[in-house]
């Protein structure tokens, strides 16, 4: 950009999200846009399996890249590492997190993917108990959600901030 400023990252943001790309990296922060429908290309097995161990900017900005770095550095720094994903009611927040869950536990879970597969089932059982309607959402996490999922030692802390 030829200038870096409020109006022109908004600019580019709005731009890129009317091509469907609703993720934008500012440095290695990502801006996720709440599409608010399916683009069903952007989850696909195909992009889980390509995002496993890219340097981030090597391919398109994405939230399984984020799930990757976090995961590696947690392996190179051999310290745990923690993903804030941050937003007001509605924003994306939660589905966000199931992504970031998905990828992590398809490249980087146990083989059998039994237990895997219980963390991500377990999903709609905490929603059921702590998801509610609002006028911003019609399946808030009212409640607040924090999730920490361990894989082997000393794995992972997503936090998913209420707001
Ligand atoms: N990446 C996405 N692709 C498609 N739809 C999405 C995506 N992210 C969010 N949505 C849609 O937006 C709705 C609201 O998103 P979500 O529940 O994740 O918001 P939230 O930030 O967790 O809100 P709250 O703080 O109220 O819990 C979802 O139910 C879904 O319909």
């Amino acid at each position: 950009m030829m200038f870096l400023n409020e109006a022109s990252l908004l600019n580019n943001i709005r731009t890129r999200y009317y091509k469907n790309k609703i993720y934008t990296y500012v440095a290695n922060i990502l801006i996720a846009v709440n599409p608010y429908s399916e683009i069903p290309a952007l989850y696909s097995p195909e992009m889980i399996r390509n995002y496993k161990g890219k340097s981030l900017g090597q391919l398109p900005p994405h939230v399984f890249a984020i799930a990757d770095k976090a995961y590696r550095d947690m392996q190179v720094l051999k310290q745990s590492q923690s993903i804030i994903v941050s937003g007001e009611s509605g924003a994306g927040k939660t589905e966000s997190t199931k992504h970031l869950l998905k990828f992590l536990c398809h490249n980087w879970g146990e083989e059998s993917g039994i237990l895997e597969q219980k963390i991500l089932d377990a999903n709609p059982v905490l929603e059921a108990f702590g998801n509610a309607k609002t006028t911003r959402n019609n399946n808030s996490s009212r409640f607040g959600k924090f999730i920490e999922v361990h894989f082997d030692k000393d794995f992972k802390v997503l936090y998913d901030i209420p707001q």
